[in-house]
């Protein structure tokens, strides 16, 4: 541990201090006596009332754990009469309606894809912020979006024929979207603009203009040759860039060189679950990127092909109207911040009892202060244009606990002299008590919440570990099909509708729904995500900028005010439905069926962890058993240590077989792994502490708190960070035998 500076009622690690008021603060208007004396104000109120927060967690966990004991807890009327008078299940609040104020239209009023990049992460978070643009051709070109089979493979260099189905391809999007009046943009010989109109030449020698004309939103360049054309779908734009010099350019008949799509309309830049920040040093790292994407300074150094480019924020886009306007179009994502939740504490500031401080807290005070200089415009670009600083709330148990975030959010407006409200709320739905009392949630923070998410995949760890003691839980790929997950979806809706939560002209806010976790799995993603939409999402999230731009398609295909509007007439469905359990009652699992589980969990739990704790890298793309690249977090493994550790409570797996998988599975890890430079093998290195980390995450799951992860790794990860300090005890001098 570095040491502290004490201040009056903190204490605070030095170069956090050091951080704060030599790089957050100047040029804000706030001194660092009023930020350390709010802070200190802060962590003296919020430590303890977190801290009862956290108790009145275990109380119910203890209660619920003892009532499914005593009563195997299957009867539906039993359960939801025992879980209201636990006071689990809160009363509903008479009708309300949100009233947000102040909100950008990426969130109120115009649906579109939501992407996550670990902000620490500068290469990724720039990359993030950049992609409100992509390229769809790239975006089908590279993946698997288009058949990959000879001869459309992907190959060394370019293949002409793979660029011919991506043409085709996009025109047929372009012919859906934006249609023509007659013929079709596959005949088009050129796009000119006269008398502000769009005119498009075809090959059959006749002239069309688009079925609504007033999707011709702009364009650059001479009138009768334009370099670019600008079209607006339900808010959404699409810009053809014509170069006739161009590889593909020049083989198109209209010269029609690239489509860029508005892809990620905003992106998390994530402190939470896909960074490993364990102590002041990483902490520093990841508000210091936040400080310079909203300063617009941040730049990454990017190797390819034997040279180095530098990446920094795209600027915005120029366009002329057609009635001959200027038009600036944003040329970034709208950025949000997502802090840490209530539970994780934190030493780089001590309380005066010289406890950890609540780390949400400080997150909350740290990454709004570094808002504020884009809301001053100290930078060069702008993010907010309506003056507000998004942060979103991960892992909140009940409308109390946001309440209590909210009541965090305007003492530090009050430090920070911000107007009431300039700090707005996302409220992630992902644990079982804020599901079952939604729309409380909502209330308590009726002002200033933006978006209400269904994280699905700490939703689903939750619903394990909540009901650990109640018998076996099903697969976890059968999960998705259990009666809770569908009433949570459909609650989350219904509940945000009814509360205002639609998209639309004066929208207040999004519902967004969950992450697709195969990166690489684009056709499925192309053919599942646009589901979330037909459910009444107005927003759903990516792992990728490649994901966005395909995942947009979606929200040019369905009308999501359309689909919102038809379902306010649809009621929440019934609290029972949500409350039933995940448990795989009368189940006959095979012994190879159990091992393939266990395996499965287990190699993505050590995949996910032997980064985490060794690399400190928070969020990996894990080959799984069939070799699918999935998109590993600290919710994912929440999810798979809590299967393992409940198949281990009632018998289906034994401890034997599950320190016999683990040996198994670490080999197969360090076999996927070999080529990463300084990977330290788990196999041999099973006194390690990512080994170590991975035992724990099962062996002691069930007794984590709420299921959580976080203890063990932030743990072991700082034991790993010592021993790199300290080669004499590095991991390699303490070898394993492989058998
Ligand atoms: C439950 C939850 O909390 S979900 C929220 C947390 N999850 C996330 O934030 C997911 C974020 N996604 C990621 O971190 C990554 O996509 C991973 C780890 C899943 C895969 O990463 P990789 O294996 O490096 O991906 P891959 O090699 O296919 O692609 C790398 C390229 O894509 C870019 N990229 C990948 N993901 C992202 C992203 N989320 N944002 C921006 N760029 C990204 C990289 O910048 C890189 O491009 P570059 O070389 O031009 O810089
Ligand atoms: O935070 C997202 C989730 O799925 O959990
Ligand atoms: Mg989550």
């Amino acid at each position: 541990m570095t040491s502290h500076i004490q201040l009056d009622g903190i204490s605070v690690d030095r170069d956090l201090h050091a951080f704060v008021n030599t790089e957050v603060l100047p040029e804000t208007g706030v001194s660092p006596e009023t930020f350390w004396t709010g802070v200190a104000g802060l962590v003296a109120e919020f430590g303890p009332k977190l801290r009862h927060a956290l108790a009145q967690r275990d109380r119910l966990q203890t209660a619920i754990d003892n009532f499914l004991i005593g009563s195997s807890g299957t009867d539906m009327e039993i359960r939801t009469r025992f879980m209201r008078e636990i006071g689990y299940v809160e009363e509903t609040p008479a009708k309300f309606t949100v009233s947000t104020q102040n909100v950008d239209s990426e969130i109120g009023r115009v649906a579109g894809p939501q992407l996550v990049v670990p902000v620490n992460n500068a290469r990724y978070a720039l990359n993030a912020a950049n992609a409100r643009w992509g390229s769809l051709y790239d975006a089908l070109y590279g993946t698997d979006a288009l058949p990959q089979t000879p001869p459309f493979q992907m190959g060394e260099s370019y293949n002409p024929l793979r660029g011919r189905i991506v043409v085709r391809r996009a025109r047929l999007f372009l012919n859906e979207t934006v249609p023509l009046l007659i013929g079709s943009h596959a005949e088009a010989l050129s796009y000119y603009v006269q008398h502000g109109e769009l005119h498009v030449k075809l090959e059959c020698g006749r002239t069309s203009g688009l079925r609504h004309p007033t999707q011709f939103a702009g364009f650059n360049g001479p009138p009768g040759e334009p370099n670019t054309v600008l079209f607006d779908n339900r808010g959404l734009h699409i810009e053809l860039r014509f170069d006739r010099e161009h590889v593909v350019g020049k083989t198109d008949k209209a010269g029609i060189a690239d489509i860029q799509i508005e892809s990620a309309l905003s992106t998390i830049m994530d402190c939470e679950d896909s960074v490993a920040a364990v102590d002041a040093q990483d902490k520093v790292q990841v508000y210091r990127n936040w400080l310079g994407l909203m300063r617009g300074t941040l730049t990454a150094q990017v190797p390819r092909n034997g040279r180095v480019s530098t990446r920094s924020l795209a600027p915005d886009r120029n366009y002329t109207t057609p009635n001959g306007a200027p038009l600036t179009l944003h040329g970034r994502s709208l950025m949000l911040v997502r802090t840490v939740g209530h539970h994780m504490f934190t030493d780089m500031v001590l309380d005066a009892e010289g406890q950890d401080a609540p780390e949400g807290v400080i997150d909350a005070a740290i990454v709004s202060a570094i808002g504020m200089h884009d809301l001053q415009r100290n930078g060069a670009f702008r993010n907010s244009r309506t003056g507000s600083i998004y942060l979103v709330r991960p892992k909140m148990h009940g409308s109390q606990e946001v309440a209590l975030s909210d009541a965090i959010f305007a003492k530090v407006e009050d430090i920070l002299s911000l107007p009431r409200n300039t700090l707005k709320m996302g409220i992630m739905d992902e644990e079982r008590r804020t599901s079952c009392n939604l729309a409380g949630c909502i209330y308590s923070a009726r002002e200033r919440v933006f978006f209400i998410n269904t994280g699905f995949l700490d939703r689903t760890g939750d619903e394990i570990h909540t009901c650990m003691k109640a018998g076996a839980v099903v697969r976890k790929g059968e999960m998705k099909t259990q009666p809770w997950i569908r009433a949570y979806e459909q609650r989350n809706v219904a509940i945000g509708l009814e509360t205002g939560l639609m998209t639309g002209p004066r929208g207040h806010g999004q519902i967004g729904k969950g992450m697709w976790a195969m990166p690489d799995r684009m056709a499925d993603m192309l053919e599942q995500k646009g589901a979330q939409l037909r459910a009444g999402a107005s927003t759903a999230w990516v792992p990728s900028p490649t994901a966005a731009t395909l995942h947009a398609l979606h929200y040019h295909e369905v009308d999501v005010t359309a689909v919102q509007h038809e379902m306010t007439y649809h009621a929440p469905l019934p609290m029972e439905d949500l409350l039933s359990l995940p448990l795989a009652q009368g189940a006959h699992w095979s012994e190879e069926e159990i091992a393939a589980e266990l395996d499965t969990n287990l190699q993505s739990i050590l995949g996910y962890v032997v980064r985490w704790v060794d690399m400190g890298v928070g969020c990996s793309k894990v080959p799984d058993l069939n070799n699918v690249g999935l998109m590993e977090d600290r919710a994912t493994l929440r999810i798979s240590s809590q299967h393992v550790a409940n198949w281990l409570m009632h018998g289906v797996v034994t401890q034997a077989q599950v320190e016999a998988a683990l040996i198994r599975m670490a080999r197969l890890v360090d076999e996927q792994n070999q080529d990463e430079p300084g990977y330290i093998p788990l196999a041999t290195h099973q006194d390690g502490p990512a080994f170590m980390a991975a035992r724990e995450l099962v062996f002691d799951g069930a007794r984590q708190p709420n299921g959580y992860t976080e203890e063990i790794l932030h743990r072991r990860r700082r034991e790993a960070k010592a021993r790199h300090r300290r080669p004499e005890v590095a991991p390699s001098d303490v070898e394993f035998a492989a058998d």
